[in-house]
């Protein structure tokens, strides 16, 4: 790992979630996953500034679907496939990550990472607007995973909730937005989003068909386990 701190947020933070120091020392720790694929798409990320979910994120996505036997995972917002990559080392063979991102250069760069790491075969990349192509996709999943642009988090919440398993996850990034989240004071780097981001955390924490908890970790993640019938 040549970078510890995770390219592509802003410099603007009002607060960092959890001390640098500390994601410092967590990522020191984290050698063992190394791969050289996972290496080169960390070094596109900081060449290109493009916001990675990054290592300590990474492995927590691989932890968690591994925790329930994931199988099938949606992705809104895959970028060029850094999530993908830890999802898809958990579902094993039989298993599919369903990719969507808008700009298809991305899904060019997703082909060629993933297939040098030996995953591509467990992933169908959809081009487009990922709230449609959730619409057009069939069927239940075990993992949502929400990585869009965030003003259309809550609606992606509604549309997701539905459709995940009894024992499944919603999985968020960004939830606390650079800490914006948490005091009245704020530039919004895009008009909306933080109150979208907001809304979004309310309605996830007073779903009675979830239990939810935030991991402070980078830019903060909520996990939401869809409670048994
Ligand atoms: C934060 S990046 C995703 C990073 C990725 N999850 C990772 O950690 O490797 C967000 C990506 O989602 C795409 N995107 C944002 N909103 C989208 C939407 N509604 N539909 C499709 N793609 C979207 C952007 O083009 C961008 O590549």
């Amino acid at each position: 790992m040549t970078n510890l701190q995770m390219p592509g947020s802003d410099n603007s933070s009002v607060l960092a979630p959890v001390d640098p120091a500390i994601e410092h020392y967590m990522l020191t720790l984290m050698g063992q996953t190394d791969h050289e694929v996972l290496t080169e798409m960390e070094a596109y990320a900081w060449e290109n500034n493009f916001p990675i979910v990054g290592r300590l994120v990474g492995t927590s996505l691989e932890m968690l679907a591994r925790m329930i036997d994931a199988r099938r995972v949606f992705e809104f917002g895959s970028g060029y496939g850094y999530s993908a990559y830890w999802f898809a080392r958990a579902v094993g063979r039989g298993g599919q990550i369903i990719c969507t991102d808008s700009n298809p250069l991305n899904q060019e760069k997703a082909a060629q990472y993933l297939a040098a790491a030996g995953l591509w075969e467990r992933v169908a990349f959809h081009t487009g607007y990922a709230q449609d192509v959730f619409v057009q996709t069939e069927g239940m999943f075990d993992i949502c995973y929400n990585d869009a642009d965030k003003g259309g988090y809550p609606d992606i919440w509604r549309m997701a909730r539905e459709r995940i398993r009894p024992g499944g996850l919603y999985i968020a990034d960004n939830v606390l937005w650079h800490g914006r989240v948490a005091v009245d004071d704020f530039t919004d780097i895009h008009p909306g989003w933080t109150e979208a981001i907001k809304m979004h955390n309310q309605l996830v924490f007073s779903d009675p068909a979830f239990d939810a908890f935030i991991n402070p970790t980078r830019d903060g993640v909520i996990v939401a386990r869809r409670k048994m019938a």
